[in-house]
């Protein structure tokens, strides 16, 4: 593999299409891409019980361990294994397990708030922001959480209205001036298709990196592998 990997952010609102732009754009390089979604880095709650944790806001940025990913990504990248975290949505926290993390070609970070931190932004090669409709959005989002997330209508919309909507506007929203690119409803497929292509050309080595070793050292402090 090439070292450092490509790192790619999708950032955007709730049911905007991230996770199914992060699948749809690595599905050709799946055995050379290491997804990492922002909600397992989502702070263990362990101290709190499963009322308490009903109640957090989960849309703030400081509901998010930013040390653990900058430190995960950063070991990702010197060509080191990350034992990630996973995140259990329907107790709200951690799930006991973790999952060991390889170093690959390409690394995609996912997540409401994939474009916030300072120091993960300077580590990616290609910031994308997925950008859809609100209405579109909290539909989606209904009907998933209620599927896949063991929750009811009433808490989705209440939850909608006290947290996920003013931290949208506040925080998540304003991460698109770092966007290299905004990707409209999600899975668009001209968008799609020529972010596969991108992708395959880092897989195969064929990519022209535009930055050059100086900006290189910026991603890792320390020892890393120089494998060019
Ligand atoms: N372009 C699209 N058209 C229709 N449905 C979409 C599109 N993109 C995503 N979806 C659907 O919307 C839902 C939320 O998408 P997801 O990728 O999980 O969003 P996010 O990760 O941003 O929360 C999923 O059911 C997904 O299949
Ligand atoms: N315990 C939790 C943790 C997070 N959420 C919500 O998840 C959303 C982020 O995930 P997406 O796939 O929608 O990007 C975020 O808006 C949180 O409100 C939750 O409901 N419960």
């Amino acid at each position: 593999m090439t070292y450092p990997s490509f790192v790619v952010g999708i950032a955007g609102g709730t049911g905007a299409g991230k996770t199914t732009v992060a699948r749809l754009i690595t599905e050709n390089v799946e055995d050379s891409v290491t997804r990492i979604p922002l909600d397992n880095y989502y702070r263990d709650l362990s101290h709190l019980d499963l009322e308490e944790r009903e109640e957090v806001n989960y849309d703030h940025p400081d509901a998010f361990e930013w040390g653990l990913l900058r430190e995960h990504l950063e070991l990702l990248l010197s060509g080191q294994p990350v034992e990630m975290p996973q995140y259990d949505f329907e107790i709200h926290n951690r799930a006991d397990e973790t999952v060991t993390v390889e170093p690959t070609d390409v690394i995609v970070v996912e997540g409401i708030l994939g474009l916030y931190d300072d120091a993960i932004n300077d580590m990616l090669d290609l910031r994308l922001y997925v950008e859809t409709d609100a209405d579109v959005r909290i539909l989606r989002r209904i009907e998933r959480d209620v599927v896949q997330r063991g929750r009811d209508l009433e808490g989705v919309i209440g939850q909608y209205l006290s947290t996920v909507k003013p931290m949208h506007e506040q925080f998540i929203e304003p991460t698109k001036k770092h966007a290299d690119l905004i990707i409209p409803e999600g899975a668009n497929s001209m968008a799609v298709n020529l972010l596969q292509e991108r992708l395959q050309n880092e897989v195969d080595g064929d990519a022209t990196r535009t930055w050059e070793r100086g900006a290189l050292e910026k991603h890792v402090t320390g020892s890393r592998i120089d494998g060019e």
